[in-house]
């Protein structure tokens, strides 16, 4: 049978090249590029046409960080395809971030030296803003879309007989000192992208608990250090030009700098070829390349307990209740336009008109 593939954040970095190596593996699989942009997705896919000519590609417009548009999509797959057995959850932001060189420099000089590269700790700061639903960015996009995507395509994902994967693009940046319960949106730090990444680790645990026995399964993978859009924006592109040769240095002191995209895309082509029922549900997968360029995968435990993983879950679903209610009353407000009449003659009888 014919796979079919949903990859969000498809239309760069990561999620393009992932498509890219998807269509090598596997010739016949039903792609479905997720892309906020329509512009980019289509150049995107045109692109994936030139050397794929006989690929199966569709588009879904999705932005991620917004209900209504989540619903949309979620609703307009279902009644293109009828089971989803890969859904690739790998759009992702970190917005107008700020190295601390300060940090940078000190930690050069110490003994975290190989962790400091690898995970940045310590060394990164972003400042988020508000969706138009009234979230963090950071957390409406990296966690809270993903969540609602997930749960709207459960009826195609969860097929009787068949088994389908949830694959997360975490992160080394991923810290459990960064999130918290009581502020999972992260309203009050100045890490929501670390925030963001170890709540996917969570969050996939808690969906494994619920739903391994409708036949999914979620994993988490980490790309390693890689050159897109993201890691681009941290410094001015002059100094990337200067600091190019030493990351390529870099890779053979840490196998976490990864670098090139392809590279990056490793663990999540390889999960694309896993049973999933062989996968170590708390495990996250990494992509690494060695100092001469060989590519391979590591799984290393979580660093979750359940019990959080059960408290993060149940407060996702509170808030998938609360938004959802909130955008259907207001797309019935726009679609009762007569109840605007309604108001406006109660005005008139108040000023007795
Ligand atoms: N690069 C790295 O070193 C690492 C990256 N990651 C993770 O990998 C994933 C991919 O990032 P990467 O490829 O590096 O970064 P890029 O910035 O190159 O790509 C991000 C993709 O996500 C899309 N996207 C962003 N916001 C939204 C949204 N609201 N709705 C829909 N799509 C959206 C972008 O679309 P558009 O083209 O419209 O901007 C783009 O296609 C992210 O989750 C990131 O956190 C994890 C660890 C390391
Ligand atoms: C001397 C030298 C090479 C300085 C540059 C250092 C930093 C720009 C990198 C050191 C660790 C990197 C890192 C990321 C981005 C680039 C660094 C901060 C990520 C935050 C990118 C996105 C992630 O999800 C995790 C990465 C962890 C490590």
């Amino acid at each position: 049978m014919r796979k079919v593939v949903l990859v969000t954040g498809a239309s760069g970095g990561l999620g393009l090249v992932l498509c890219e190596r998807l269509l090598s593996l596997d010739s016949q699989v039903h792609l479905c590029m997720a892309c906020r942009n329509v512009r980019k997705g289509e150049a995107a896919r045109n692109g994936l046409l030139a050397s794929h000519a006989d690929a199966d590609i569709a588009l879904l417009q999705l932005d991620v960080s917004s209900v209504r548009s989540v619903l949309k999509a979620a609703q307009e797959f279902k009644m293109r395809y009828n089971r989803l057995d890969y859904l690739y959850l790998n759009a992702g932001i970190m917005p107008n971030p700020k190295l601390n060189f300060k940090a940078l420099f000190k930690g050069i000089f110490s003994r975290n030296v190989v962790r400091m590269f690898a995970t940045a700790d310590g060394l990164l700061t972003q400042e988020d803003r508000l969706t138009s639903d009234g979230l963090q960015e950071v957390f409406a996009t990296n966690i809270f879309g993903h969540f609602l995507l997930t749960r709207e395509l459960e009826p195609v994902l969860c097929q009787p007989g068949l088994t389908s994967q949830l694959i997360w693009t975490s992160s080394n940046n991923a810290r459990r000192s960064a999130f918290s319960l009581d502020d999972i949106q992260h309203k009050k730090g100045s890490e929501p992208y670390s925030s963001s990444k170890y709540a996917s680790d969570l969050l996939s645990v808690a969906l494994n608990r619920h739903y391994n026995n409708k036949g999914l399964y979620s994993s988490v993978i980490c790309p390693g250090v890689v050159m897109t859009n993201l890691t681009y924006g941290i410094l001015p592109s002059s100094v990337w030009t200067l600091l190019m040769p030493i990351m390529w240095l870099i890779r053979i002191l840490t196998n976490t700098f990864t670098l090139a995209p392809y590279n990056g895309a490793e663990a999540l082509c390889w999960l694309f070829q896993q049973k999933p029922e062989s996968l170590d549900p708390v495990a996250k997968y990494h992509s690494l390349t060695s100092g001469m360029g060989k590519n391979y995968i590591e799984a290393r435990k979580l660093d979750v307990d359940e019990d959080m993983a059960e408290a993060l879950y149940e407060k996702l679903l509170q808030l998938e209740k609360k938004m959802c209610k909130k955008v259907r009353n207001e797309e019935e407000d726009i679609s009762d336009p007569g109840q605007y009449l309604n108001h406006n003659d109660t005005f008139k009888r108040a000023l007795h008109l």
